[in-house]
Order: structure tokens, then sequence, then C-alpha cells
């Protein structure tokens, strides 16, 4: 996984490099020009007309020695020069090497048509440098770029855009992002959407032993360290290595749940599935999963009693479920008779924020599967996405289990502090059922034996994964639940291959 550095660890790996590669600032800064024109040029041609608006710091550096190499691609290129602020040494090598090369206005008063004659605005105004918020000139000049009808990218991230901290006053939104090896925390909170746009990294070989030797909280999850996890099946094994799960959902006319965290949870690779259910649902459940066994309830709507619990490895419980009194009584139960890891997701965690002395029974190792909405239930209101990933860490901490937020970067808090991103996943997963998949894949790894954080990292990018699979194949639009499951088989053979 990739790690997601603060901006003053990203300054002393700068350092650290500088001196150890050792390499002069204004060699790396060259290499994180060209790093950035690779990309550039491979997705727009010289027909373009490019502004680099630049300030006076190393981003600003940036942005000049971008100007000089598109310079010699070719591409009709200008420098917009805001000045203010200190000058840094390689700022203003860059200013010298692009003198009779390339045209530097220097800008002090924007005009309404400032970008009217350029098809696409490079921002290298603030980079991981910013302290404060944009103001005076800057934030003007910022504003008129995003009113401009152009392409916008931004150098290493958005001017106006704190790297780790609540970002206030005007921001870049940028279309594109090319940042310098590393995410920064900001590419993964949801109000930065807009001023982000589709971020990359780009290699400029900063030092990889700094970066193994530092410590992160947050974490970026790639397919080398899912892969990492996911365990190979052996010759020996049998359907008890794979554990038995207790599937505990549906409710009368919320029995689809049931059915598709079941089948996700068999997709996953669990030995043995039982589904406790209304016995309205019981010939629903027996037609359509014929791999399941399946265990009645007293009730014919919903959830009421339990089985006797000992002979399953963990319990899935959530989905479609309901809050009738009874089922709350049931459920608080199983909390409290259940005392090994399970998965707790849809009206189990509605249950638990209507019933908080519940809280204090979720078995330490458990995982948790909010979406926004039932997270606001579970911890209350929070100021901004900041906040709520503290939030997430806390509850975490608090229920020593693991707290999965769903949303566009799927964030898994586990209660040592560890926070990770996850990179699969797209919109045409926000259709109903899909987070009963989740619900299914998650319990079914948890089954077979992965810890709680290794369950929900591997699961989340699996249901993620399965998602993009079937959206390449079906479209976002017409994507449903069920297409997530027929792909989780080819999800787990990319992930494993
Ligand atoms: N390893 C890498 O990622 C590399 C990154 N590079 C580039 O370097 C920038 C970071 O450059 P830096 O000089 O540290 O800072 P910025 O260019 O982002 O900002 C310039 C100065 O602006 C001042 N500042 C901060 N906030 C404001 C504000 N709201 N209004 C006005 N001025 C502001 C601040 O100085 P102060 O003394 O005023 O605080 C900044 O120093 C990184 O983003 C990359 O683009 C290297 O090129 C290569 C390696
Ligand atoms: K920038």
């Amino acid at each position: 996984m990739i790690k997601i550095l603060s901006a003053q660890q990203i300054r002393a790996l700068d350092a650290y490099t500088i001196q150890h590669e050792p390499i002069s600032s204004i060699d790396l800064m060259e290499r994180a020009c060209r790093a950035f024109v690779g990309w550039f040029t491979e997705r727009f041609d010289e027909t373009q007309k490019v502004a680099i608006v630049c300030g006076t710091g190393n981003n600003g550096g940036d942005g000049l020695g971008i100007a000089r190499l598109l310079k010699m691609w070719g591409y009709p290129v200008s420098v917009l020069l805001i000045r203010g602020g200190t000058d840094t040494e390689d700022f203003k090598t860059n200013l010298e090497r692009l003198k009779g090369k390339v045209e530097v206005i220097e800008i002090a008063s924007t005009d309404s048509d400032l970008f009217s004659r350029y098809d696409i605005v490079i921002d290298a105004i603030f980079g991981s440098g910013l302290s404060r918020p944009a103001e005076g000139i800057q934030a003007a000049i910022i504003q008129q770029m995003n009113q401009a009808d152009v392409i916008r990218i931004a150098v290493d991230i958005p001017s106006g855009l704190q790297t780790d901290k609540l970002s206030q006053g005007e921001i870049f939104k940028a279309d594109f992002t090319i940042s310098f090896q590393l995410p920064k925390l900001a590419f993964f909170l949801p109000a930065n959407h807009a001023s982000v746009g589709e971020w990359c990294l780009v290699d400029i070989g900063l030092s990889k032993a700094f970066i193994k030797e530092i410590s992160s909280s947050h974490f970026y999850l790639t397919s080398k360290y899912i892969r990492r996890i996911l365990k190979p099946r052996s010759k020996f094994d049998h359907k008890g290595t794979y554990g038995h799960a207790l599937l505990i959902a549906g409710s009368y006319g919320k029995i689809g749940a049931a059915v598709l965290s079941g089948r996700a949870l068999l997709h996953a690779g669990v030995g043995l599935l039982t589904l406790h259910i209304p016995q309205c649902g019981y010939s629903i459940v027996q037609t359509s999963l014929i791999e399941a066994m399946v265990d009645v309830d007293a009730h014919e709507h919903f959830l009421t009693t339990l089985p006797s619990l000992d002979k399953y490895t963990t319990v899935g419980v959530g989905p479609g479920l309901g809050q009738d009194a009874l089922t709350i009584k049931a459920f608080g139960k199983l909390l409290e008779d259940f005392r090994k890891p399970m998965v707790i997701d849809a009206d189990g965690l509605n249950i638990l924020s209507a019933n908080r002395e519940l809280l204090r029974t979720v078995s330490p190792g458990s995982i948790l599967t909010p979406h926004p909405k039932e997270f606001e239930r579970l911890v209350g209101k929070w100021s901004d996405d900041f906040d709520r990933l503290e939030k997430q860490k806390a509850l975490a901490k608090q229920l020593k289990s693991v707290v999965v937020l769903k949303g566009a970067y799927t964030s898994i808090a586990s209660p040592d502090g560890m926070v990770y991103f996850n990179s699969t996943g797209n919109p045409g997963m926000a259709t109903g059922g899909t987070g009963d998949v989740l619900t299914g894949i998650l319990t079914g790894l948890l089954a077979q034996g992965y810890s709680s954080v290794d369950a929900a990292v591997t699961g989340v990018y699996l249901h993620g994964l399965a998602g993009d699979l079937a959206a390449r194949e079906k479209g976002m639009i017409s994507l449903i639940a069920s297409d997530v499951i027929d792909f989780l088989p080819a999800a787990f053979k990319k992930a494993m291959a």
C-alpha cells in the first residue's frame, strides 16, 4: 500500500532525498517537471494553447520548468506570474532559465478575459507549502481560473487546498491533479473532490528508504498489498478450513437483502453458510441459495429468536433486518451470547444507534460497515471531513473494532488508529443492495480466518474491483448489486493473479 504523508513529512522526504541520493534541489525539481510533462504530452497535443500560472515558491518553480519543457516540445505556452512572498532559489533559477524562451507576463490584477485565449490552464501558484487560505490577488486569479472555459490541471495539489488540514477560501478546481510520488490526505476527502478532480501520481524518485522508514497512519490500498493478504488454497483443505458463517438478515419485503448478502458470502469462499431468516423467506432462500442451509425464525416476518450459536465461526448481521422491538431484543441477545468478531451492517447499526447501551457489547475485532447516514446516527454530526475522520478513528478505538465508512474512497479505520483508503469502486455501485453484498464478502472472509483488518481491507477492495469489472462490461448506469456478485470470481482471480 502507499503511505499518505503530511506536508511536513513530504518536506522532510524532499530534504532527505536531496541529501542522500544525492541530488541538487533544482535537479529534483527538473525531475518533477519532466514527470509532469511526460504525463501532459501523452494526453494533449501541440495545438493546445497553454497558460501556466506561477507563484514564487517551488510550486511556481515547477511551473516555470514545465513551461520551458513544453516550449521545447513545441507547445504554444505562456507564463502568468503572480509576485508575492519570497522567491525560492529554485524558482529564481528556473525563471533565469526561462528568459528569452517563454513569454512571462507578470499579473497584478485580474481582468475578465485573462484566460480567454488559452485551451489549458496549469496551476502552479501554491503546492504543499500552502499554510493559510489564499487571499488577495492569488485568490482573485484562482477564481478567474475557475471561471474560465479551459481544461484545468494542478501541479502537485490544487492551489488553495491544504495537504492535510481543513481548507478555506478560494481553491483551484482542477480537472486533473498531477501529484509527485505520494497522494495527499486531502485527495480522499469527499468535500475536496470538486477541487482535486481526477488525480494521479508521477514518480520523481524520492527516497524509497525514507518512505519505508517514516511512520504514517493513513494508507492508500494497492493491488500488490491485497495480493499479499489473499491466501491461496492448499490441497489438504476442507470445508471446515473455510469456516461456517451464520448470516442473520432479511424481513418481510426485504428477503432480497439476505439473498444478496448470502450469495456474496458464498462467493467470498466460506466453507459453510447458514442463513437465519423469518419464515416468510424460507422457500425464497432455499430456492435462490441452494448452497446455503436455512434456520428459520419462530416469527413469520422478522427476527425474534436465535439458533444456538456455538458452531458458527462468525456472524454477519443486519441487512434487511428491520427494527421491530422483538428484533432489537434478539439482536441484543446475539451481541451478549456471540463473543467472537462479527460483521454488523444496516439495521444492526441502526439498532446500535437507537440503543446505545448495546455498543459496549459489540465483540472486539468486529467490523461495522456504516454508510455516511448510518455513521451520523452512530456518532452524531461532524463539522467537516477531517472531523468525520477523527470520529471514525475514535469509534474504532472505542469498540476495539474496524469501522468501514462507505463512500467514493471507502475508508477503513482499525482500532490502532490506522486508516486505509480504498482504490477501487465507481459511482455505478451507488445502487440498492451493494451494501448487502459487501456485508456478505466481509463475513465470508472473516469466516475463513482473516483478521478483521485484513478481511475489511481485502473485502472492500474486492467489492470495488468486482464493481469496476462489472461497470466495464455493463456500464455504470445499468449496474445492479447482483452484477457485483457475478463479477466477484473475476475480482478474486484478478487480485490473486
Ligand atoms: N517532493 C516533492 O513533492 C517535490 C515538490 N516540489 C514542489 O514544491 C512544492 C512546495 O513548494 P514550497 O516552496 O514549499 O511551497 P509552495 O510553492 O507551495 O508555496 C510557496 C510559498 O507560499 C507561501 N504561502 C503559503 N500559503 C500562502 C498563502 N495563502 N498566501 C500567500 N503565500 C502563501 C509560503 O511561504 P510563507 O513563508 O508565506 O508561509 C510558501 O512557502 C510542491 O508542491 C511541489 O510542487 C519540488 O519541485 C520537487 C520535489
Ligand atoms: K498547484
